[in-house]
């Protein structure tokens, strides 16, 4: 509650830092944290579908979250009594595998699937139809999808990210917990490794295919770049969403080993960038413009016209950007021999319809890279702004 006293409208952007990898970040403040945030190391996501039609349980809940995601990111326990300081005769209201860990930089996210609005047999369940962002609308079918419905969408999604792995999922078991008779677990996902750098605090990471990841993404520090293209504006859509952003999800399977067995030089044209330095391959140093009209002797592009630099870049598409937050996966293997791995792939936005879809649409028509990736899960959430104060809770302006 602290840090919620300290931070009003006339904050600055909350570039929150925890001071060491033990430390707690806000969690009350004008955005939500776990967005700019820079990205922790580990992630649990967590999609739930809403099994109660009672409006008044579903938003009893949400306040019941909000206390434990608040006590949660400061360090301590999900409840008051805690994991051993209640009734020996009732269940704990803390699970108890974070007693004695830091807050570890814990951030909960929480974002509003489209089913919520309207669920999958057109009902409206909680009377907030009317209230479903055009930017809520589902996401179309992309030419490749290999989507399992089992581990797609989903009416409420938590991103937990933080430095400790036990913290995270620490954090999605307790709210699951909580939400017992009113939520139940669609699918969830863990990922280790950040996929990109959300600051210029931090290095680029690598990818599972061995490359530098996030080098161009949007970055904390660029305020007006965030204000145009991640955060939602007055006048976008319903009030409830200023300020806030969409999350796209994407579970993509990397087929690691056919990858693998490919020359480092037909890598790198996948990509367009080289493997060591991630520079451009036009260019020397990471952070190097492309030049994606310089040819080679033959008279072909330097950057392939199929590579996933030129394809994804904001000149090739009307100028879309997007904040990518993702982490790497390792779900064992598949039984074939194979690692079943890939990217966590997450990002944030203003409107998806202007930034992921136009940008999916042309990679999944044209990318060197799909050779090699098969998007099997797909998620989309609202996320509303942040709470500013100890005495709001997350859905009260959506529920208002
Ligand atoms: C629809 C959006 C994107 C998907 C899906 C996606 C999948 C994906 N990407 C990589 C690896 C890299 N991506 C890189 C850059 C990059 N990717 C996207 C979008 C999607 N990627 C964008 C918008 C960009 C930035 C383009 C730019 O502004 O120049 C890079 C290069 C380094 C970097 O700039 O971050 C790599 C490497 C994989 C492996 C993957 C699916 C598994
Ligand atoms: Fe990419």
């Amino acid at each position: 509650g602290a840090g919620a006293l300290a931070l009003t409208r006339h904050d600055p952007e909350p570039v929150a830092t925890s001071a060491d990898a033990g430390g707690a970040i806000p969690f009350y403040g004008r955005r939500q944290a776990g967005i700019v945030t820079p990205a922790q190391d580990r992630l649990h996501f967590c999609a739930f579908d809403v099994i109660t039609d009672d409006r008044a349980a579903l938003v009893e809940m949400l306040q019941d979250w909000t206390a434990a995601a608040a006590r949660m990111t400061a360090g301590r326990d999900a409840g008051t009594f805690g994991a051993v300081g209640g009734s020996p005769e009732a269940p704990p209201d803390d699970t108890g595998e974070a007693l004695g860990l830091p807050a570890s930089g814990l951030t909960l996210t929480i974002g509003f699937g489209p089913t919520l609005f309207r669920d999958a047999r057109g009902r409206d369940r909680f009377g907030i139809a009317a209230r479903r962002p055009a930017a809520l609308a589902d996401l179309p079918k992309f030419p490749r999808d290999a989507l399992e419905p089992a581990i797609s969408g989903g009416d409420i999604g938590v991103q937990a990210c933080a430095h400790d792995p036990q913290v995270a999922v620490h954090a999605i078991r307790n709210l699951a917990r909580i939400g017992m008779g009113k939520v139940s677990v669609r699918w969830s996902q863990l990922g280790f490794g950040r996929t990109s750098s959300t600051s210029r605090s931090q290095a680029t990471p690598r990818n599972l295919f061995g490359f530098k990841d996030g080098t161009r993404n949007l970055k904390a520090e660029d305020a007006a770049l965030l204000d145009e293209h991640l955060w939602v504006q007055p006048g976008d859509g319903p009030d409830w969403m200023t300020g806030g952003s969409y999350l796209v999800t994407r579970k993509i399977r990397m087929l690691i080993e056919t990858w693998d067995r490919s020359p480092l030089s037909e890598q790198q044209t996948i990509i367009g960038r080289d493997k060591g330095e991630g520079a451009p391959l036009t260019g020397a140093r990471e952070h190097d413009e492309p030049d994606f009209a310089a040819q080679d002797g033959a008279g072909l592009p330097v950057i392939a016209a199929d590579s996933h630099l030129r394809l994804a870049h904001p000149d090739q598409n009307g100028g879309a950007r997007m904040l990518r937050r993702g982490y790497n996966f390792v779900d064992g293997s598949d039984g074939l021999g194979r690692l079943n791995a890939g990217l966590f792939f997450m990002s944030y936005q203003r409107d998806p319809h202007k930034q992921f879809v136009p940008v999916q649409s042309r990679l999944a028509k044209q990318d060197a890279l799909n050779e090699y990736i098969r998007h099997v899960s797909s998620g989309l959430f609202a996320c509303p702004p942040g709470l500013p104060a100890a005495d709001d809770h997350w859905g009260r302006a959506l529920f208002a």
